[in-house]
């Protein structure tokens, strides 16, 4: 990877710190408007992550972390300790925007840690702390495409889920940064991306951005998937995470867990890629994650466009556990885990 050309695969920023305010590429718009949303208070960063403005498990991480700083240009405090807890209430509702990514807990746990322990230069040690969680992600998203695609036999298909990619993150991505990772090394000739309905990040996102980096993907529908593994055409199923338990199970878009059941079916790997900050080694398993349910509205129709019978009821759950038994490989920033389960995460991050 030492000749990997970062700038030329990885150039989009869906998150930009301004100095005065944070700026969200508002991706309820792509592909067809690139167009940042200001926020200027931490309500306003809340709000941008329930909407889904800024989405992806690291990349809400990160915006709340910015949050968090927007916060304290309202408040006046002698010390960390004091702004910390008058920071709180900010800082709780940050949190409650969405539940099922453990980064968004992770990243605040980090502001509010670093605030306790501050003096009266807690203004700059929070700001230096949410430019350090940006930069770590970008470089373990950097380290993982390197260790992941290390796995991929040359002239290998993949299939992925959702948008893992520089949307998602700080930069370069997750799953899709093995994807970009394995094509720049010739290890990868084919990418097929899930729809991922019913808030398509595969069609309106993922496509987009490989289609940036020069990389022509397949789109296929959700519904395709098995079809897929069984000709032939993918050897790996490569998906991000929003948790990873402490045995492995791995909560993530909602239909991740019927491509792990067919892809172990048709001999089809499967591939986790996420950074240790989604790692939560306080959840045993996946029984224990709450999964965020979004408005059924959401399965009505699309682009406005009302697609369902009328006065039709719906269930709209957005994200699903993948059992560890199911998973051949977690890729973090640490290394790779084979075979996940109890013992090997205990090893790994215990
Ligand atoms: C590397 S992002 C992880 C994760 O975030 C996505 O969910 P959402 O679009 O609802 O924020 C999806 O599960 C990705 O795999």
């Amino acid at each position: 990877m030492t000749e990997f050309d970062f700038d030329r695969y990885d150039r989009i920023r869906p998150i930009r710190w301004t100095g005065d305010a944070l700026e969200l590429l508002d991706q309820r718009k792509l592909p067809f408007e690139v167009e940042y949303v200001c926020c200027e208070s931490s309500d306003a960063v809340a709000e941008a992550i329930a909407a889904l403005t800024v989405r992806g498990a690291p990349a809400i991480g990160i915006a709340a972390a910015w949050g968090v700083v927007l916060a304290a240009r309202e408040v006046e405090a002698s010390d960390g300790a004091d702004a910390a807890r008058k920071l709180e209430p900010a800082i709780a509702h940050l949190n409650a925007a969405r539940p099922t990514a453990v980064n968004l807990a992770w990243a605040l746990a980090r502001m509010r840690r670093v605030l306790g322990e501050a003096g009266s230069d807690w203004r700059e040690v929070i700001d230096r702390e949410a430019r350090a969680i940006a930069e770590e992600d970008l470089a373990a998203n950097r380290r993982m495409g390197a260790m992941g695609a290390a796995m991929i036999e040359p002239g290998s298909g993949v299939l992925t889920h959702c948008n893992t990619g520089s949307l998602a993150t700080a930069g370069f991505g997750t799953a899709l940064g093995v994807i970009r990772a394995g094509v720049a090394q010739g290890r990868i000739d084919n990418v097929f991306a899930g729809e991922t309905r019913p808030w398509l990040q595969g069609a309106r996102l993922t496509v987009w951005e490989l289609q940036q980096d020069g990389i022509a993907p397949t789109l296929i529908a959700d519904a395709a998937a098995s079809h897929l593994m069984k000709s032939g055409k993918v050897q790996w199923v490569i998906v991000g995470a929003d948790r990873i338990c402490a045995n492995g199970d791995t909560a993530n878009k909602i239909g991740t867990y019927q491509l792990a059941i067919a892809a172990r079916h048709h001999g089809v790997k499967f591939m986790v890629a996420a950074p240790s900050s989604t790692v939560d080694m306080a959840t045993p398993s996946g029984d224990q994650i709450h999964i965020e349910e979004r408005d059924p509205g959401e399965l009505f129709g699309l682009g406005g466009v009302r697609t369902a019978a009328e006065q039709v009821g719906a269930w709209n759950p957005v994200f699903d556990v993948t059992p560890h038994t199911l998973i051949d490989a977690i890729v973090t920033e640490r290394g790779v885990i084979e075979n996940p389960d109890e013992s090997a995460m205990q090893a790994a991050f215990g």
